[in-house]
């Protein structure tokens, strides 16, 4: 039997928060995951639901606060997905990173090494270049905003204290637009309606900026007065994008684009470096950090001018052109092809020459490379969250590469990721975490392993 069920009312002492931000709890062995509660707390709890292994809870009242515990500056804060730690200061958000870091390197990969400190942001607020909003249809009033935790249910949004505010304002101004223009919401359960989520997407440094419509239907009534009124209303706009998914799916984008104003990218700079980004293409959100992230990168690699190369899961070349300035020759790879056209693009703006970009699996390409002759001295990884395919360690290993600089925004495959090489002939030498979603459970790496020398 467990030891608590549906309904209980109890005192718990919270030691420890998951990766996506909830509270620890445990009762007589039984974990039990609080939303909202912090280390170190005694709080006290209703249980909502439980499972054979472990159960869920709501906070009803703290107890002990941690000295951690902060006012969220967002009235909505409590109710919206949109972020987790806004009650949780920010130093303590920091601190607790690194120690998920450390505890996840030593669970999953039975690493026992120093982790640096989280780079964190001087000012961690308004930090995000790009918004996707869902929109729903209420009466006859179209409402966006984030989905409540664990749910598809939109809680209403007028700003979000994470996003750039120019973002802010487009979401407003376009779901303003719509909705005068009588555009209906998509409904998930009927599968009718036409706007699904809007996207906002700025040039941080450029100014530019791109609207995506996400509409389920091709056809979307008024198109023309819809990218009039926007264009009148954002002056800064310099792309609006039409993209039809019409799939019942929780995918964002599908896999049809039309241009309705501007040009069919925006640009933007990192570093000094000029970048032409797709709607499709994955770019950093947080350009304030992504100079760290890239910085840390490059100096893990330890260049010195003569390096061969791989930058894998290369995205539109960001961490390529960074690293090309330094090494002899670079090799991307990316499995997006509007990305890896942005990326040739890139690299011709920034007139950088010493660079080679492949369109496919990292896994397929890089023992393409290998019978080729390919031999880099360094390898750059920054694979999704599932991180790399077992095939794509082991050609990584075969050809040996001096260094290995691992970017992730997940530590746990990282970990597995890095446990396999370690097993064969890598040694783990430093890791650095870095805050680029502050306010959020996530948390990014980066990581250097060494070739031990027999
Ligand atoms: C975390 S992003 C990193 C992009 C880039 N390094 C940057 O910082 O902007 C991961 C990238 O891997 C790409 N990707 C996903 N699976 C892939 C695979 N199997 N092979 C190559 N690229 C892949 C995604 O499209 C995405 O652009």
């Amino acid at each position: 039997m467990l030891p608590v069920k549906k309904n209980d009312r109890l005192d718990v002492h919270v030691h420890d928060l998951t990766h996506e931000g909830a509270g620890v709890a445990r009762v007589d062995g039984y974990t039990l995951f609080v939303p909202n509660a912090l280390p170190g707390e005694t709080v006290e709890i209703v249980v909502t639901k439980t499972n054979k292994q472990y159960g869920f809870a709501r906070l009803l009242n703290v107890k002990e606060a941690s000295a951690d515990r902060v006012e969220p500056p967002c009235p909505i804060f409590y109710q919206c997905g949109g972020c987790q730690l806004q009650h949780f200061s920010y130093e303590g958000q920091l601190r607790q990173k690194r120690e998920r870091v450390v505890d996840a390197l030593k669970r999953l990969g039975q690493f026992d090494v120093p982790v640096h400190d989280t780079i964190g942001m001087p000012e961690p607020w308004r930090y995000r270049n790009k918004a996707q909003v869902p929109f729903k249809q209420e009466g006859d009033r179209l409402v966006s905003g984030f989905y409540r935790p664990r749910s598809h249910d939109i809680v209403e949004m007028s700003e979000c204290l994470i996003q750039d505010e120019r973002n802010d304002q487009a979401i407003q101004v376009v779901r303003d637009v719509l909705d005068a223009r009588g555009v209906p919401a998509y409904d998930e359960k009927t599968g009718r309606g036409v706007i699904r989520h809007v996207m906002a997407r700025y040039g941080y440094h450029s100014g530019e900026l791109m609207i995506v419509l996400i509409t389920k239907t091709t056809k979307l009534k008024g198109v023309n007065e819809i990218v009039a009124d926007i264009v009148e209303r954002l002056p800064d706009v310099t792309s609006i994008m039409q993209n039809v998914n019409p799939d019942k799916t929780n995918v964002i984008l599908g896999a049809t684009n039309k241009l309705l104003y501007g040009h069919e990218t925006i640009g933007d700079k990192i570093a000094g470096l000029t970048f032409t980004i797709s709607p499709h293409s994955f770019f950093q959100v947080n350009p304030v950090q992504t100079e760290k992230l890239y910085g840390k990168a490059l100096e893990y690699a330890q260049l010195s001018g003569t390096e061969q190369v791989v930058d894998a899961y290369c995205g539109i070349g960001t961490i390529s052109l960074f690293l090309a300035r330094k090494a002899a020759h670079v090799y991307g790879v990316e499995v997006v092809p509007e990305a890896i056209e942005d990326a040739k693009q890139n690299a011709l703006v920034n007139e950088i020459d010493n660079v080679t970009y492949a369109c496919g699996a990292a896994e397929d390409v890089l023992p393409e490379w290998k019978k080729d002759g390919v031999n880099p001295d360094v390898i750059v990884v920054d694979p999704p969250r599932k991180g790399c395919a077992e095939s794509f360690l082991e050609t990584m290993v075969e050809m040996g590469p001096k260094r290995i600089v691992y970017v992730s925004c997940n530590v746990a495959t990282q970990a597995r990721d890095m446990r396999y090489l370690a097993d064969r002939g890598y040694r783990l030498m430093e890791v650095t975490p870095v805050d680029m979603f502050p306010h959020t459970a996530h948390v990014e790496t980066v990581v250097l392993m060494s070739r031990v020398e027999k």
